[in-house]
């Protein structure tokens, strides 16, 4: 089945920075989760994440102990790829490069029923691309969430120039009952959202490197100057610095525009392994 609300079953792949919040936006709407992961490792992080994130929404009383052991009692957590046979919807969130998401959806599209829908949480690649790579093509559509996904209230939704209105319609009302508000996007390198916010982090990566201003003044200047909520290098740290450049890069080569170009000072950290706050440094410092 597919294109309507008796989906049952979503697979999260990938359990890092964005999967683990997938999955648990997914079990608070009351789907049957598997998360799986190549990374063992990845795996357990992205669990422990949940389960902390559940125990602070107890402490604060936003659910009670009950609800929180029914939506990790939602997730099942695997290694194993063929766990994912039967679900109705799988949301890819593993590395930003096309080819490891195009070798996923081939080896999915073999695992997988026929109806199942492949969804990617890219953010900016191309939907009609991968598509291309899998029989079910009508069946592939990009739901683009926004970090940290149980906080961020957005999700872009991206069709592939072989997307059915069926696949279309099925992703707005998952995402509705991720409790959700979609936008429907044509495919763009980047989409609408990044496509604005990436020059601006770029720049600030620029501004910061031209030694114009500190990084604690930059972020100081936008969240007081342009009433940003958080400073566009923290924003960084908090997207991951790898992830960054190959969005920056997506814009650049998609575009041949110059105006695109990655910062240097970015490519210079994600070399130096300063990634953000997943590996304890970016801009700035973490515990
Ligand atoms: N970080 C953000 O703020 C953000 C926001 C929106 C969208 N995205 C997009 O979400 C996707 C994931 O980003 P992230 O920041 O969560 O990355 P991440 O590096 O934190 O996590 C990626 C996870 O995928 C796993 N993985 C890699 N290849 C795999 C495979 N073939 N099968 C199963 N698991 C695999 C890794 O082990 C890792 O745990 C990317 O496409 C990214 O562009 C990221």
């Amino acid at each position: 089945m597919n294109g309507d609300g008796a989906m049952k079953s979503i697979a999260i792949v990938g359990a890092g920075i964005m999967g683990n919040g997938i999955a648990q936006v997914a079990a608070e709407g009351d789907y049957e989760v598997f998360l799986y992961d190549i990374n063992a490792e990845g795996l357990a992080r992205g669990v422990s994440r949940i389960e902390k994130t559940l125990a602070r929404n107890v402490e604060k009383k936003k659910i009670d102990q009950s609800q929180s052991d029914d939506i990790r009692g939602r997730i099942t957590p695997t290694g194993n790829i063929s766990d994912l046979k039967d679900v109705d919807l799988v949301i890819e969130a593993i590395i930003e490069q096309i080819e490891p998401k195009k070798s996923l959806l081939v080896e999915l599209d073999a695992i997988c029923k026929p109806s199942t829908i492949f969804a990617s949480n890219t953010s900016g690649l191309s939907i009609t691309e991968m598509a291309s790579a899998v029989k079910r093509s009508d069946k592939v559509i990009g739901m683009h969430f926004f970090n940290p996904v149980p906080v961020m209230q957005l999700v872009e939704i991206i069709r592939g120039e072989q997307t059915s209105d069926e696949t279309f319609e099925a992703a707005h009302q998952v995402a509705g009952r991720f409790n959700k508000t979609a936008i429907s996007v044509k495919e763009a390198p980047l989409f609408a959202v990044n496509r604005i916010l990436t020059p601006m982090i770029n720049e600030a990566i620029f501004v910061l490197s031209e030694g114009i201003a500190s990084a604690e003044d930059i972020d100081k200047g936008m969240m007081l100057g342009a009433s940003h909520p958080i400073g566009p290098l923290a924003l960084t740290d908090l997207i991951g610095l790898d992830t960054m450049l190959f969005v920056a890069e997506t814009l650049y080569n998609e575009t041949n525009d110059s105006k695109y170009r990655p910062a240097p000072l970015l490519k210079k950290y994600v070399r130096a392994g300063r990634l953000g706050r997943k590996s304890g440094q970016g801009f700035f410092t973490y515990d």
